[in-house]
């Protein structure tokens, strides 16, 4: 178990007069082995924040954590860490290559182990990943689209596995699923989570679907987290004016979250 921490993270995009800051000097700690809830309305920063904390954007300033190790350095090792965090996102259709069997797109997450495989130990490896995200692995030559949305964010999610990440990023991952699909998904992420004693960072705005999942929740407003703590506390107490705003803005927060099966 590894915990992942921003220490000052700040992403600037554009240059000069254009210059936009998303992420404003962030500190956040996700602790070993629990999952950390990001909320916020839209355009205060999450993504570019979950995108800092893989590695697909390069922080203006600041640094990444994972265990001790600076994830946002240049070495090789440093390179090597950060692999051990992985990132799922929101639209499972464009995260998948059309035309390569799924099979095959969950193989290309056990490149990221860096270890070398003979074919049949990948295809054992496929196989049990599948299961474990409950697909039938007699459908890994199938193509991404011939399976449902809820499904594909799985194959997703069991490509990611593959890695054998430390910390899995979750960006609004069911936010384009069907309502019916949702609580798999999230079941899913929980069972994962506590099975694989993973570290995650789970972003969403469905402020119902961060007080399910996470054990601490960090709500960020314009570029900066303007509340930390508790997710009990925060969500049910919040001691910050704009938290209490966002949650009496979303008015799925007063109702139980429904979780039905695909
Ligand atoms: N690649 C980019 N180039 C320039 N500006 C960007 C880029 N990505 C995001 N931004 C800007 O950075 C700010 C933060 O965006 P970001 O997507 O991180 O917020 P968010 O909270 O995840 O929003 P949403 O929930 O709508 O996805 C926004 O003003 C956005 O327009």
């Amino acid at each position: 178990m590894s915990e992942l921490e921003l220490r000052g993270v700040t992403v600037r995009y554009g240059h000069g007069a254009r210059a936009q800051t998303a992420v404003d000097a962030v500190d956040l700690t996700v602790r070993p082995g629990t999952t950390h809830g990001l909320v916020g309305e839209s355009g205060s920063g999450k993504s570019t924040l979950a995108r800092a904390a893989v590695g697909l954007v390069r922080p203006t300033a600041g640094q990444v954590f994972l265990g001790r190790v600076d994830v946002t350095g240049p070495s090789r090792y440093a390179r090597r860490t950060r692999r051990r965090v992985q990132m799922v996102f929101q639209d499972p259709m464009s995260a998948l290559d059309p035309r390569l069997p799924v099979g095959l797109s969950v193989a290309e997450g056990l490149l990221a182990t860096g270890r070398r495989t003979s074919r049949a130990d990948r295809e054992a490896r496929v196989t049990a990943l599948l299961d474990r995200v409950q697909i039938d692995p007699r459908r890994a030559g199938d193509l991404p689209g011939a399976f449902s949305g809820g499904q594909r964010q799985r194959i997703t999610i069991a490509r990611a596995l593959a890695a054998e990440p430390e910390v899995l990023v979750a960006d609004e991952i069911t936010s384009a699923l069907d309502v019916s699909v949702q609580g798999v998904v999230l079941n899913l992420i929980r069972d994962l989570q506590a099975d694989l004693a993973l570290t995650v960072l789970f972003i969403s705005h469905n402020l119902a679907v961060v007080r399910y999942v996470s054990d601490d929740v960090s709500v960020m407003r314009a570029g900066r987290v303007v509340e930390h703590g508790p997710a009990e506390r925060v969500l049910a107490d919040p001691a910050d004016p704009y938290t209490r705003e966002l949650l009496r803005s979303i008015p799925v927060m007063g109702q139980p979250l429904v979780l039905a099966d695909a």
